[in-house]
């Protein structure tokens, strides 16, 4: 069952939502607009290794826009900084986006029931598209949870992702053990 918009601003109320900054006009139907944030990131080496700690360059989205280019993979962050301590909250493209070719994330856009933090995003485009910081770039949407939760994303000892970041925020696969 996803949330819809009186749910979603019930949860607001009661602090086991948390979206900021926020603004009633974003809240859609069952879903909450989120916006770009000013920096994205790319990574230094063309050739990634997921046993290594690949290292980002970050850069900040100029006011006339940034051409994003088919074949390179950029991180960005939403400008909201979000907590959701009840629910299985996911991040959704949005279709005026979907049509202009980018994509907001790379297989992954479920997140975990207690994850606190602003969202990277796995950004990539079909053709060079230019992007600007503070526009609409996806949705967050609300699933109930099933069960009771024993270990919450933002108790895990081990959690990679969990914090305040304002930047983009690089895979840390590296520190899986595998
Ligand atoms: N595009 C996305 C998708 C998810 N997340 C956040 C919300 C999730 O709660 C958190 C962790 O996501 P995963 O569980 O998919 O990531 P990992 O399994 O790689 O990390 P961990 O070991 O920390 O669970 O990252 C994000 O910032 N951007």
């Amino acid at each position: 069952m996803i949330l819809s918009d009186k749910r979603i601003l019930e949860e607001i109320e009661k602090g086991t939502i948390v979206i900021s900054p926020y603004d009633r006009k974003y809240l859609g139907t069952n879903s909450y607009d989120v916006h770009l944030g000013k920096y994205l990131a790319t990574y230094k080496d063309r050739v990634l290794d997921a046993k290594s700690h690949n290292e980002i360059e970050h850069f900040e989205i100029p006011a006339e826009g940034f051409v994003l280019q088919p074949g390179t993979l950029y991180l960005g962050v939403t400008e909201e900084y979000t907590e959701t301590h009840a629910h299985v909250p996911f991040l959704e493209g949005k279709s005026s986006t979907g049509r202009l070719g980018i994509d907001i994330h790379a297989t992954a856009g479920k997140g975990d029931v207690g994850f606190c933090n602003t969202w990277t995003l796995e950004i990539s485009c079909a053709q060079p598209v230019r992007i600007y910081a503070g526009m609409p770039i996806g949705q967050l949407i609300y699933f109930v949870v099933e069960g009771d939760v024993e270990t919450f994303y933002n108790k895990k000892g081990n959690a990679k992702y969990n914090g305040r970041t304002v930047k983009p925020v690089e895979s840390m696969m590296w520190k899986n053990q595998f």
